[in-house]
């Protein structure tokens, strides 16, 4: 037996009652004859308070030449109370995709064509607002337009002249598919189509149909062109990885460090302002090298070695350009716009006999980081020093300083 979707709800003993009817009581329905009387539930009612019965359901307002022309039904804002709508409903017959193609098309002849995306924008939104699903709307309309092309494939292939994507916009799957109360609205923009080479013809707020120009699949030439600017796309990011991880560097307390003429070697490291216990005066820096890279350098120029700082993962911290002297453009590597602080590469370590150093130098967070901490508290006009540790060469220290050149 046929059983209609009509849910009659009785309250008794505290509970909902919901009752399946046969189809004749919806037929009793469109005449007019409520029914709450019906025997099953008559049960239900005496022992609990008076039934409710929901709305009839009417017939589906036909399409006709006078409703198309009555721009009323195609108005998102009219209450679904003037329609006679019988809310709740999801899966109504006349939702189903081929009869609501065939609804649809009627509409594009009295209109002789979809042309006018706001009137079919509207009428959208009037199914909807009956109780037809976002996705059965789509169907019906994929249905109604030949050519219509909704694969992938198809997508791809970009059939000339089809409407080959249509997505519901995301107002229109998030809101409920049929309104359970009256003056509901509908969102105003429920479609967009998109045409062949992937061009969205409609507007946010209507929909639109228009042919997209054909677009001739590309030849050998055109692929390798692709290809060679993928392959510059893939060369340049690659370079600007490569530059990012070579990059200079390394930083300073610049309202706690100065570099001036020290008494120990050359240049050196001073405070010029009360530093605490514990403070981190910056990191050493200088651009990451292996260790192969820095004999290389060294090689080059072995001034170099004076200020190259291995670092906790064993690799060398360089801070000098190609001649081994300090500079905010370390060389070699990759081009960097930025200059590098340099102020920590003058830090010389105490002398013979001296109290000792202040400063200790520890490993960061990141790797290659190599970070000055003030061992102690630290006076203005002190000289910041630290450990070169047991392999540095002092074989020069009795020549002149390295910044003098000799
Ligand atoms: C990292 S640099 C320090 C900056 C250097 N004073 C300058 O003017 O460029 C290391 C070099 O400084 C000199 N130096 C540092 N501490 C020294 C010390 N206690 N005695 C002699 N020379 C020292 C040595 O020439 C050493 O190779």
């Amino acid at each position: 037996m046929t059983v209609v979707r009509h849910f009659y709800r009785g309250y008794a003993a505290g509970g909902v009652h919901s009752l399946w009817l046969p189809e004749q009581h919806q037929i009793w329905q469109r005449r007019g004859l409520h029914c709450k009387l019906a025997a099953p539930v008559v049960l239900a009612a005496a022992a609990g308070p008076a039934l409710n019965i929901t709305a009839a359901q009417p017939p589906l307002p036909p399409i006709t030449a006078q409703s198309i022309d009555n721009r009323d039904i195609l108005t998102p804002q009219q209450p679904l109370s003037q329609l006679g709508e019988d809310a709740g409903h999801s899966s109504k017959a006349y939702c189903q995709a081929d009869n609501l193609s065939g609804l649809l098309r009627q509409f594009g002849t009295y209109q002789e064509g979809f042309d006018n995306g706001l009137q079919l924008d509207g009428l959208m939104a009037y199914y909807r607002r009956l109780g037809c699903s976002a996705e059965q709307l789509q169907d019906a309309v994929y249905s109604m337009m030949p050519p219509i092309a909704s694969s992938s494939s198809a997508r791809r292939a970009g059939v000339p002249g089809s409407i080959i994507g249509m997505r519901a916009q995301p107002d229109l799957e998030l809101a409920p598919a049929s309104g359970t109360q009256a003056g509901a609205t509908a969102a105003p923009a429920d479609f967009t189509f998109e045409a062949g080479a992937g061009r969205v013809v409609s507007g946010a707020s209507n929909v639109q149909f228009s042919e997209s120009p054909w677009q001739p699949p590309g030849g050998l030439g055109e692929q390798v062109q692709l290809a060679a600017w993928e392959l510059l796309a893939a060369a340049l990011a690659a370079a600007a990885l490569a530059a990012y991880e070579s990059r200079p560097r390394g930083w300073s307390r610049g309202d706690l460090l100065e570099v001036r003429q020290s008494n120990i070697a050359g240049r050196g490291v001073f405070a010029r302002a009360p530093i605490a216990t514990g403070t981190v005066l910056g990191a050493y820096p200088g651009r990451l090298r292996s260790a192969a890279d820095m004999v290389a350098k060294c090689q080059e120029a072995p001034l170099t070695a004076s200020y190259a700082f291995r670092t906790g993962d064993g690799r060398f911290l360089d801070p000098t350009d190609a001649s081994g002297q300090p500079s905010p453009y370390p060389q070699p590597g990759w081009p960097w716009p930025l200059p590098m602080d340099v102020v920590l590469s003058y830090a010389n370590e105490p002398p013979k006999g001296s109290p000792g150093t202040n400063t200790t130098v520890e490993d960061g967070p990141h790797p290659g980081d190599l970070l000055f901490v003030a061992a102690n508290d630290i006076p203005p006009g002190a000289e910041v020093l630290i450990d070169y540790g047991m392999t540095y060469d002092r074989s020069g220290y009795d020549r002149t300083p390295p910044e003098t050149g000799g």
